[in-house]
């Protein structure tokens, strides 16, 4: 059976963070292939357009041959959720082993995600460290013991491990809104990435 794991976010846009994650996940476990999934209409968030966010994370996972980045959500219709995400693309990858990887600030909303009782149990969770609230390893982890202890009370099982990255404070909100200053995102985002954003003038006053 493959091992393959799904990075899924809104990559409004992808930067270091991310990038730093994927990597740690394959060292961390051994598998086939990495699949980065943009959400086409994240349930919870507004995002700049698919086409934007889709070109900068191809231009910024282009190097790595185990990346591939899915357009799997694009033909979601409404909201896309995780659990759809993961049925479809199990339907393309069968006899597949699947992990989904996913900040901690994220693993702790999972268990109000549509479907998350269900999703939970369909993949194994490799969780980033992230700052607010837990900025040591044992506060990460009593994070991560919560959110299992919510599977647990409504009599359900959760496989997570940490992911053995550094705390890394970027987040696309920041860069977002350095762009919006006129402050530099040189070192928060690959020079590909920067260079798109200033072509197509994202994130700044006065958009395309
Ligand atoms: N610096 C980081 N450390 C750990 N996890 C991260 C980091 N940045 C993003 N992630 C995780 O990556 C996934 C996708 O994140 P997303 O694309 O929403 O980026 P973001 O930086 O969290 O965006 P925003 O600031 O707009 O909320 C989520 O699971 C999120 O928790
Ligand atoms: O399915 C859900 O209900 C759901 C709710 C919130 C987040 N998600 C997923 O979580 C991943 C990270 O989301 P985000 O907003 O942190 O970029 C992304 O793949 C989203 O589709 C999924």
């Amino acid at each position: 059976m493959q091992q393959i794991a799904i990075f899924g976010g809104t990559f409004d846009p992808i930067h270091w963070g991310h990038l730093l994650i994927a990597e740690a996940a394959m060292a961390q476990i051994s598998m086939e292939q990495l699949i980065w999934v943009p959400s086409i209409n994240p349930p919870h968030k507004q995002a700049t357009a698919f086409e934007h966010r889709l070109a900068m994370l191809k231009l910024a996972t282009r190097n790595n041959p185990a990346f591939t980045v899915s357009i799997i959500e694009k033909e979601s219709v409404g909201n896309s959720y995780a659990i759809n995400t993961l049925i479809n693309l199990s339907a393309l990858y069968p006899n597949t082993h699947w992990y989904w990887i996913i900040g901690l600030d994220a693993f702790q909303t999972l268990p109000r995600w549509y479907c998350g009782i269900e999703l939970a149990q369909m993949c194994d969770w490799l969780i980033a460290p992230r700052p607010a609230g837990a900025e040591t390893i044992s506060q990460s982890e009593s994070v991560c013991k919560q959110v299992e202890q919510k599977f647990k009370e409504k009599s359900n099982t959760i496989n997570w491990q940490l992911l053995n990255t550094p705390l890394v404070r970027v987040s696309s909100s920041k860069i977002r809104e350095f762009c919006r200053l006129g402050v530099s995102i040189k070192n928060l985002v690959p020079e590909s990435v920067r260079l798109y954003i200033s072509t197509h003038q994202l994130y700044s006053d006065n958009p395309e």
